[in-house]
Formats: C-alpha cells, sequence, structure tokens
C-alpha cells in the first residue's frame, strides 16, 4: 500500500519550541518579585509562523529539531493538532526539546531567555527533508515558500544563503531576537530573499538607529537586502522592494500581549500574499492581524 503524505503548503524552518511565559499586570524592573500568571504554550519562531499560518486557512510543514523526551511529544502532538505537518521534524534521541523564558509586566517585555541549543546542534540535519527526495533535492528542489527563521546558527544560514536546495524557493526570513538579528547578515545579498524585521533589528544590521521604518526598510534594501519589511510597534511599518518604498500604519488598539506580534505579522503578510493580495493591501492585512494579536484576539 503507498501511504501519501499530505503536501505543505509552505516550510516554516526553525525554532519549534515550549515557550513558558509569565505575565503580570503591575509595572516591573528586574529584580521584581509580583503575582501573575505563568503558561507554557507551543512557540518559537517557526512554530509562530505556522500556528498563524494555520488560522489563515494554510498547511505548513515545520522542519526543526525535537527531543524525543516527552516534551517533544507533547509539543508534536499539540502540533499536529493544530493542523502543522509534523512528519519532517528532527526528531532527536540525545538533544531536549528547546525552550524559551519570557516576563511580561504592565510595561511590556522586562526580560526572555531562549534555549534553543538542541537546534544549533542539529545544524543541517533539521534539512534531511529538503535533501533526501522527500520534500526535494539538490537537482530538484523546493521551489515553494520557505519562512526561516534566525535561531539557526550564523554559518546554517550561510550555508543556506549559497545551497541548491533553496535555490528555487521563495525565501523568507526573520529573526528571532534583536540578540540574533546579525546573524540575517548572512542573508543580504540574497537574489529573492524577503526580511521581516522590527525596528530595532533594522537598525542592528545596519549598525545604526533609524527613526523610522521607513528609514529602515530604505537603508536595508540600499545595503543589499532584495526585500525588507520593517515593523515599529503601533507606528507606521514599511516595505521597499526595487527602490518603491510603501507604508502602513497599525490600527490603535489596547495591548495585552506583545510576545509574537512580529511573527504573526509575518504570517499573515505572506498568508495574504499567496491569497494574491497587492503588496499595499497586503501589508495592511497584516499589521491588521498583528494588531488584533497584540489586543488579545486571534487573528485569520
Ligand atoms: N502598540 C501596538 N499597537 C498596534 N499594533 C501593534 C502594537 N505593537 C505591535 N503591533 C503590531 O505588531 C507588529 C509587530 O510589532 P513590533 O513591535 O514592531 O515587532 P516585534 O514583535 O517583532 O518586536 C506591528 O507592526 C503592529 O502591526
Ligand atoms: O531567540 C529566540 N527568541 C525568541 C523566540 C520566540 O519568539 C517569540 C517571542 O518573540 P517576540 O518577543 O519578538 O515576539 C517566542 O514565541 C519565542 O519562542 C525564539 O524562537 N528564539
Amino acid at each position: 500500500m503507498t501511504v501519501y503524505m499530505k503536501q505543505p503548503d509552505i516550510l516554516c524552518i526553525g525554532s519549534v519550541l515550549w515557550d513558558i511565559i509569565g505575565r503580570s499586570s503591575s509595572s516591573m524592573r528586574a529584580g521584581s518579585d509580583v503575582p501573575g500568571r505563568i503558561t507554557r504554550i507551543p512557540g518559537g519562531v517557526a512554530m509562530n509562523i505556522a500556528m498563524t499560518l494555520v488560522n489563515f486557512g494554510l498547511t505548513p510543514a515545520v522542519l526543526s529539531a525535537v527531543g524525543r523526551d516527552p516534551e517533544g511529544d507533547e509539543l508534536v502532538g499539540e502540533a499536529a493538532r493544530l493542523g502543522i505537518l509534523t512528519d519532517h521534524l528532527y526528531r532527536s534521541e540525545d538533544l531536549p526539546t528547546d525552550s524559551y523564558m519570557a516576563i511580561e509586566g504592565a510595561n511590556g517585555l522586562i526580560a526572555a531567555i531562549a534555549d534553543a541549543h538542541s537546534l544549533e546542534q542539529a545544524g543541517t540535519k533539521i534539512l534531511r527533508p529538503m535533501e533526501n527526495g522527500t520534500l526535494g533535492s539538490d537537482t530538484a528542489p523546493w521551489s515553494g515558500l520557505v519562512a526561516l527563521d534566525g535561531n539557526l546558527t550564523r554559518d546554517l544560514l550561510a550555508d543556506i544563503a549559497q545551497s541548491p536546495l533553496f535555490a528555487a524557493s521563495d525565501l523568507r526570513v526573520a529573526p528571532a531576537s534583536p540578540g540574533k538579528a546579525e546573524r540575517l547578515l548572512a542573508l543580504v545579498g540574497h537574489p529573492s530573499a524577503t526580511l521581516y524585521v522590527n525596528l530595532e533589528e533594522a537598525g542592528l544590521l545596519c549598525q545604526t538607529t533609524f527613526q523610522t521604518a521607513q528609514d529602515g526598510a530604505k537603508v536595508l534594501t540600499g545595503r543589499g537586502v532584495h526585500r525588507a519589511l520593517v515593523t515599529d510597534g503601533g507606528n507606521p511599518a514599511a516595505e521597499c522592494l526595487n527602490g518603491d518604498l510603501i507604508t502602513a500604519q497599525p490600527p490603535e488598539v489596547l495591548v495585552t500581549r506583545v510576545t509574537g506580534a512580529g511573527d504573526t505579522f509575518m504570517a499573515a503578510h505572506i498568508a495574504s500574499e499567496i491569497q494574491g493580495m497587492p503588496r499595499q493591501a497586503a501589508l495592511e492585512r497584516a499589521l491588521n492581524a498583528a494588531a488584533t494579536y497584540v489586543s488579545g484576539e486571534t487573528p485569520s
């Protein structure tokens, strides 16, 4: 009997882990000890993007490293239950499932630690399905969308930038955090990659600070990024492609959560483009989706 695996609409490559988020309605600083809520939810940039893509009706597959520990089994079960294809994950016998911990106060993100060591150690093993014929190979590479996150090591990102396995893909790239933004320098000069960054990350990539998303997007593309989308919280976001700059203003909302807003923006933008929306409409829809997300609702 032949078993047919469902073909994904898009590959989400990067971290798939557990987010442990502590939230308090008090304003916090380093050293605060306050009452609040602690939750554990699936996270990691690639997973966040995949989850939002599902809400927009797409079928993503995640390519990442997940341990064969109980945390990993639960995470894979949760991803599959949400409608994400998990068959292509690298399940490691000896590496534990990664995790991320963040503290959010009324005044925003206080601090976070990302433990993505297993993903970093797994290295190229996570790309095997793109090489062994399951999703693609050297001679017949994956020719669809790829959402790639900057949790991968800079070396692996540099390999991907040159690799024939990605030569035919529509590559969309997000940094995992400001602390890892500079890893994406490996993709500057790539002929077709689209970068999704916030204003701080845009500045880090250009070794400067930008006042507006428009400036960030313009300078990034001037430095050799094929296409740049820059967000700036509640301020206007910008997209620059071939010297053509467009901007849009996010709607005003009451912010109840901030973790994952950028990932939601990116996924909503990709989904809008798959559905054939023109540039300005796709940018506006992504901003609306991210605003809905930060206000505590689920966008679709
Ligand atoms: N205060 C806000 N009001 C409305 N939308 C917001 C707000 N903060 C974030 N967003 C939405 O989330 C997107 C990404 O937020 P941003 O803070 O720039 O990125 P990141 O979450 O990566 O730091 C924004 O472009 C916007 O659409
Ligand atoms: O180095 C990393 N930081 C953060 C994330 C993920 O990004 C999200 C938070 O990012 P932000 O605060 O930019 O929305 C979380 O889901 C977290 O798991 C990650 O994968 N790697």
